[in-house]
């Protein structure tokens, strides 16, 4: 998937590293380190710091295709953004950089990890000593209970997801498929979509029960632990059926080499019954973990220090990310017209200040009548839009209103279908006199 932004383009080399094309302007993109079912992860390098990032650019479905489809497409990266953002902080989950978005494609932009994934070094390396093992899953477990308590649950951990930075430590990455306790969850704190990766999936999820998603993110972890100790899976079988078989009645043998602590553990992971598997918290207790007298819980690892060029970009990039992630995918790309996206023609974005976002919303709603256009308002707590048509001729605009921060908007204009110039466009450019981009 070809990066579809032709804002910029540039080219440049860093040890060995061709970057091509920039996107926007801010990040050029390199080789790519990998794919998944609707996105390519890039290299990439941040054009102002000249830091190292992953860019994971996930495409919007193509048109045609059934309103399903773009709603659970846009439901996906919307989901696996709102997690990223509630689990930030934590030295073992993923950091989330940025978020950019064009017509076609939303790209997170996240830490890079230069050591691959857990997979990879497994289909590499071999298996891990218990030591080695110990200090993965630990901090695995860490970033898991961290998510847990934020009321996210990953619902997809496997060695795919696990990717490991320059020192070799876990970050927890593809929120994709996560469930949320203030959203999914029903008033029993059960969920009944399954979901996640067949060999590491829980039981009582292939039973199509409703399941606690804490406790199944607890089973994917304890295979995972069994994976990464054993060189191979718990649960496997030639044929899918005959897998799940062994899933349900949580069939497995230790290899020899596994010790008493490690199979006591992992038999309390794995452990068909929800009820009586161990929980999260509970895992850091087990006497396992405390073998090498290492501490628990984990404490963040030491921070790499950041440039003071880093620490600057980042305080001044702080305005810059909270405009950038959900006000780009729900208002500048359209969530509420998402049927008008592919015809844009026009776009126009600005930002006022001392003034609040009611009377924004005001002024362009008289502008339109003015005009003599169906005017439609959508208002908010502090922003809102308004979707102007024009009754028996081709034209749709909207204009929606983003709180940045205290008394500065974002106000961004956009007209879908269009065979004329309106007049209010041009009384809402003199008005607050902002240019086009
Ligand atoms: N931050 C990162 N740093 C380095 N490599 C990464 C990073 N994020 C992802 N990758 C690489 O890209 C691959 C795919 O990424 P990811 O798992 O996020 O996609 P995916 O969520 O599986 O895609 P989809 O949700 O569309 O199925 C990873 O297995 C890994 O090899």
């Amino acid at each position: 998937m070809p990066p579809d932004d032709s804002s910029a383009a540039s080219s440049s080399t860093a040890s060995a590293e061709i970057y091509t094309k920039a996107l926007q302007g801010r990040y050029e993109l390199g080789r790519v380190l990998g794919r998944g079912g609707s996105s390519k992860v890039y290299r990439a390098r941040d054009v102002r710091t000249g830091v190292h990032v992953a860019v994971k650019a996930v495409r919007k479905p193509h048109h045609p295709c059934s309103p399903e489809d773009a709603a659970a497409a846009r439901r996906s990266v919307e989901r696996e953004l709102a997690a990223l953002r509630r689990v930030q902080g934590h030295p073992h989950v993923v950091r989330l950089l940025d978020v950019l978005a064009s017509r076609t494609t939303v790209y997170l932009v996240l830490d890079l990890a230069r050591g691959g994934s857990v997979q990879s070094a497994l289909e590499e390396r071999g298996r891990s000593d218990e030591p080695m093992a110990r200090r993965l899953f630990g901090q695995l477990v860490s970033a898991v209970a961290h998510a847990h308590a934020r009321g996210v649950f990953h619902r997809d951990v496997k060695p795919e997801n696990l990717l490991l930075d320059e020192r070799g430590d876990v970050k927890l990455t593809d929120f994709g498929l996560c469930a949320f306790a203030d959203r999914q969850l029903g008033p029993d704190g059960l969920t009944a979509t399954s979901c996640g990766s067949p060999a590491y999936v829980a039981p009582e999820i292939l039973l199509k029960k409703r399941y606690d998603p804490g406790k199944a993110d607890v089973w994917s972890c304890g295979v995972v632990l069994f994976s990464l100790t054993a060189g191979y899976l718990p649960f496997n079988d030639g044929n899918l059926m005959g897998m799940y078989r062994k899933i349900c009645s949580g069939r497995f043998r230790c290899p020899k080499w596994f010790s008493m602590e490690l199979r006591s553990l992992i038999r309390r992971m794995l452990d068909p019954e929800p009820s009586t598997r161990i929980k999260v918290g509970e895992i850091f207790d087990h006497p396992w973990l405390h073998k090498d007298g290492m501490p628990f819980p984990i404490t963040p690892a030491a921070s790499p220090h950041p440039t003071p060029e880093v620490v600057k970009w980042e305080a001044e990039s702080e305005l810059a990310r909270e405009i950038n992630a959900f006000d780009i995918l729900t208002f500048a790309s359209g969530c509420d017209l998402s049927g008008l996206i592919g015809t844009l023609t026009d776009r126009v974005r600005f930002v006022v200040s001392g003034i609040n976002a009611k009377s924004v919303l005001d002024k362009l709603e008289e502008l339109g009548r003015e005009e003599g256009f169906a005017v439609r308002r959508k208002e908010e707590e502090g922003f809102g839009g308004v979707l102007f048509e024009a009754i028996g001729e081709k034209f749709v605009a909207q204009v929606s209103v983003h709180p940045l921060h205290e008394e500065l908007l974002l106000v961004e204009a956009e007209r879908a279908i269009s065979e004329k110039e309106p007049k209010f466009w041009k009384k809402l450019q003199a008005s607050y006199k902002f240019s086009t981009n």
